[in-house]
């Protein structure tokens, strides 16, 4: 039998899944690696631990699996995107990747608006300079370490790094390359204009690529480490958005999917390259070929609820472990308990800041609402009910957008909860599924490295793998009964924008 190697390179770990030549997963892996915040609001990451993880994931993936190299027939990338890996002349690292979730370019990005112009930047780039991205890390280089920005040669992102070790070969997909902010994401290809006003070199970038072309052959070198083939053909991939929307089957209009990771992102296919009027929603190219999608990014939707598992749930992870479920089983069975609406609580979950639908690193987290009778059920509950009226903000900024959304495709670890599906259903209105692949944007990458490979077309091979297994229907009660806190919830923002920034301030001070 041959296999695809999927590989996704995400923030807290690199999974590999090995996907035969019918769709059907025969094996995943996951190695962790740390994460670096030295201030708060930093994110970085070594690319070397994602290099020695990405080397262990594939040998222990083989051993595993009882899998020899020389059947894996080709390799997909899925990445985290938007982290910025500088590279000297030799191709060596120059410092840490600053990475997707990193906040400390508020003024970069309003240097490159002030610079373009948000409206020229829109029209160059389909998307406003939002701290996350990667041309704004550049400028940070520049203005806080020139001695590391006078050697930079070479700009990748975090998964085209690790291509290069495989491969040796300098590239990036246009879905991945769209979070750069230097991309001109309509006609996909980088923006001369935007490197020429933000004296970006464009020699730095990569030779760009379609998330299905081959872009590299694997090295004797990397061959031997991973126990892979020499020659192996190694797909472009995308950004780990793109890769999951592939992995869920999202190439089409019509159909959305919400991504329930660490971040937490609405997605919808676009046949015809869109913008939304202020650029609220992301614009990037698909890693369909010749197709575009829009989305909304939430910082902390996952990373809010493990937020609240590690530092309030120990009671319930002594009751898990006592009874052998999964923690936020737990979490989401006492949480289920708790009445709709939490009794009047709401949560906001803009713990790390936010980027859709308010872009303000400064945006704070808070319960609105507590009155004595709320106990930890009613917490919990708030907790998934705020991070999914967030949401249901990009959501409504799709659909204002003039895109009617029929159906949801959830993935990612929040998937897993049929109670969260529900509550996604009733406070969307919208049926939520999921389908066969659970391992989302791996799956995508392997998708991508078949239709490379066997010259298939990603839409085609999605049709021939992905089948729904299971549907949670809105409840029309339930739904309208969640509309009042909604309407709660989308003002309290703007409310509470001057103390959140005036609360991040004094934090910054110590
Ligand atoms: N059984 C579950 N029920 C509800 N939420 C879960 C469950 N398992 C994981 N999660 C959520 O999913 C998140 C991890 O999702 P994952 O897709 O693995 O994230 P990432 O790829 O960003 O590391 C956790 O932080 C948690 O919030
Ligand atoms: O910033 C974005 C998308 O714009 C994130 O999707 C990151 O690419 C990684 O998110 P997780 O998969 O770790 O949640």
């Amino acid at each position: 039998m041959s296999y695809f190697l999927g590989l996704d390179l995400g923030t807290s770990a690199v999974k590999c899944i090995l996907v035969d030549e019918r769709g059907a997963v025969a094996g995943s892996h996951s190695v962790e690696y740390p994460l670096d915040q030295p201030h708060p609001g930093w994110a970085e990451q070594h690319p070397e631990d994602w290099w020695q993880g990405t080397v262990q994931g594939i040998r222990e993936l083989l051993d595993h699996t009882g899998t020899s190299g020389v059947d894996i027939i080709g390799i997909g990338f899925s990445g985290q995107m938007h982290g910025s890996v500088f590279l000297d002349a030799d191709q060596a690292v120059i410092r840490p990747a600053l990475l997707w979730c990193d906040q400390r370019t508020a003024e970069q990005c309003a240097q490159i608006e002030q610079a373009v112009g948000v409206d020229e930047l829109g029209r160059l780039t389909g998307n406003r300079a939002l701290t996350g991205f990667t041309a704004p890390k550049v400028l940070w280089l520049r203005q806080h370490e020139p001695e590391h920005y006078a050697r930079v040669r070479h700009l990748l992102l975090p998964k085209d790094y690790v291509r290069l070790r495989l491969t040796g070969a300098l590239g990036m997909d246009v879905a991945d390359a769209s979070g750069t902010l230097l991309l001109d994401v309509a006609a996909r290809r980088w923006s001369q204009a935007v490197t020429e006003r933000l004296d970006i070199p464009l020699d730095w970038l990569p030779p760009l690529y379609e998330s299905g072309e081959i872009a590299g052959r694997l090295l004797p070198e990397a061959a031997a480490l991973t126990g892979l083939a020499a020659g192996t053909p190694v797909v472009a991939g995308g950004g780990d958005q793109a890769c999951g929307a592939v992995g869920v089957g999202v190439v089409r209009e019509g159909i959305a999917s919400v991504a329930l990771g660490t971040s937490g992102v609405v997605f919808v296919h676009d046949d015809a390259y869109q913008t939304d009027e202020a650029y609220r929603l992301h614009s990037f190219c698909h890693g369909v070929p010749g197709k575009w999608h829009r989305m909304g990014v939430m910082l902390a939707a996952g990373g809010a609820l493990q937020w609240w598992r590690r530092h309030f749930a120990h009671e319930e992870l002594a009751r898990a472990q006592a009874e052998g479920r999964d923690v936020y089983n737990v979490l989401t069975s006492e949480a289920a308990a708790a009445p709709l609406g939490s009794e009047g609580l709401l949560f906001l979950p803009y713990l790390t800041g936010e980027r859709t639908p308010h872009p303000d690193p400064k945006a704070r987290g808070g319960f609105i609402g507590l009155n004595l009778r709320h106990g930890k059920a009613h917490l919990t509950r708030a907790v998934l009910e705020g991070i999914t009226f967030g949401l249901r903000d990009s959501l409504e900024l799709i659909r204002a957008s003039g895109v009617a959304v029929r159906e949801l495709r959830v993935s990612g670890g929040g998937a897993r909860s049929p109670m969260w599906r529900q509550m996604i259903a009733d406070i969307f209105g919208i049926p939520v599924v999921t389908v066969n692949s659970t391992d989302g944007p791996a799956y995508g990458a392997a998708v991508m490295a078949a239709s490379g490979v066997l010259g298939r077309d990603i839409t085609e091979l999605c049709d021939e793998w992905i089948r729904i297994v299971d549907r949670a229907e809105p409840d029309a009660a339930r739904h309208a009964a969640y509309e009042p806190y909604y309407r709660i919830y989308r003002e309290l923002y703007a409310a509470l924008k001057p103390a959140f920034h005036q609360l991040s301030d004094l934090a910054a001070q110590g």
